[in-house]
């Protein structure tokens, strides 16, 4: 055990569960290297990272031709674990430039999407961007030190943490954790979750590294996550809702869609819950859980996986993005003690990247995947 906070520890210790199944060290480096190549600069049809001007560079959601914070935020996760400053850099200077508000009700927010010259398409900001930045910005600070303005990224991690518990209180505006339950929004306005967007293993470090006063919070944030995920997550199929309401039941069809099935944004659970287990074994529901959304993929073949029902009935329509799926039910191996653990890590091992239009999601959660069950997902 290496870090201590009240109630959990970071295990400090990383499975490789690849190696576990008998793939050599240097193969295994060699695949995450050669995959994080491919994404930066590799084939046009897979690469999903595009440099710009001397010192910019964006993750490109393919299927719909924009700029996510998801993306720009996830490839400063994958960047800072992959140890690569330059491409971190690259993403946070773009998304200082064009994506973060300076003022307005959503001051130190992100907008959620823009073109590929920076352009904003919507103002309003999607939480899942904000809490991955702030982590991928303080492991930068522990891997590389803080440097100047906009690169003092200890500085910037804690100011985005702050807009996302205070917003509201002496301003204009929204928070993004919902202050009676600790849980975390689906936008800053929204009454309702997304069950995908909990990550309580980022709460706990954030409860170390956050503003001293937001410190508790955090922690009751990771604990209210960690019992939220019991009851989005359906107790035989494992499968959760897209947005889900903060009682766990799937949240009332939207404007902008019905989101009350298993579809893109809720494959991202499974992985999720896959790393809380690996970083800070707190709760043994998470293997359980893990064993059972396994099981219930078990026997479905890859190319036929679909949109579901959360009690597992599948819809005329399929995946959008079956890799990206395959994905996280592989990472799900993190914390999953059954029969199907090594079948999906083994079959993630011998799937490639995705190509083609819709890549973006799919190669993103590859890429999480493949640095998480090689150990290297890693508390920094
Ligand atoms: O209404 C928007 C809402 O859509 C937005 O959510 C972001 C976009 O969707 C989520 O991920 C997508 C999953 O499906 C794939 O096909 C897409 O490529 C992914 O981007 C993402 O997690 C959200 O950040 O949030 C703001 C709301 O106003």
């Amino acid at each position: 055990m290496t870090t201590a906070s009240k109630g959990a520890y970071h295990t400090g210790v990383y499975r490789n569960v690849f190696s576990e199944l008998g793939y050599e060290d240097n193969v295994i480096q060699e695949k995450l290297e050669r995959t994080w190549a491919e994404l930066l600069n590799g084939d046009p049809d897979v690469r999903i990272y595009y440099p710009m001007g001397d010192d910019m560079g964006y993750f490109l959601d393919t299927g719909n031709t924009d700029v996510r914070t998801e993306g720009m935020s996830y490839g400063m996760m994958m960047a800072v674990q992959m140890n690569d400053k330059n491409i971190f850099d690259r993403l946070w200077t773009f998304s200082k430039r064009f994506m973060q508000h300076t003022e307005g009700r959503y001051k130190d927010y992100f907008a959620w999407h823009c073109k590929t010259d920076g352009t904003r398409i919507s103002q309003g900001p999607a939480p899942d961007g904000e809490e991955f930045y702030a982590l991928a910005l303080f492991f930068a600070s522990s891997r590389w030190g803080d440097g100047p303005e906009p690169y003092d990224y200890s500085v910037q991690a804690r100011q985005i943490l702050r807009a996302c518990v205070h917003k509201g209180e002496e301003d204009e505006g929204d928070p993004m954790w919902d202050p009676a339950t600790k849980l975390i929004k689906f936008v800053p306005e929204s009454p309702f979750s997304d069950p995908s967007y909990h990550l309580p293993h980022f709460y706990e470090l954030f409860a170390e590294r956050a503003d001293e006063k937001d410190r508790s919070f955090w922690k009751e944030a990771a604990a209210a996550s960690r019992a939220y995920l019991h009851t989005a997550c359906h107790p035989e199929t494992g499968l959760s809702p897209e947005y889900a309401n903060y009682d766990g039941t799937p949240a009332p069809v939207q404007r902008h869609g019905d989101y009350r099935h298993f579809f893109s944004d809720a494959y991202r659970v499974a992985a999720n819950i896959g790393l809380d287990w690996e970083w800070f074994r707190a709760d043994p529901w998470q293997v359980e859980q893990s064993n059972r959304l396994q099981a219930f993929f078990r026997d479905i073949d890859v190319a036929d996986y679909r949109r579901y029902t959360i009690e597992g009935q599948p819809f005329d329509e399929p995946a959008l993005h079956p890799i990206g799926l395959l994905a996280t039910n592989a990472m799900a191996s993190l914390a999953a003690d059954g029969p199907d653990a090594e079948h999906f890590a083994r079959l993630f091992w011998n799937t490639p990247l995705r190509d083609g239009v819709r890549r973006y999601y799919d190669n993103c959660l590859y890429m999480f995947s493949l640095l998480a069950l090689s150990g290297q997902y890693r508390v920094y």
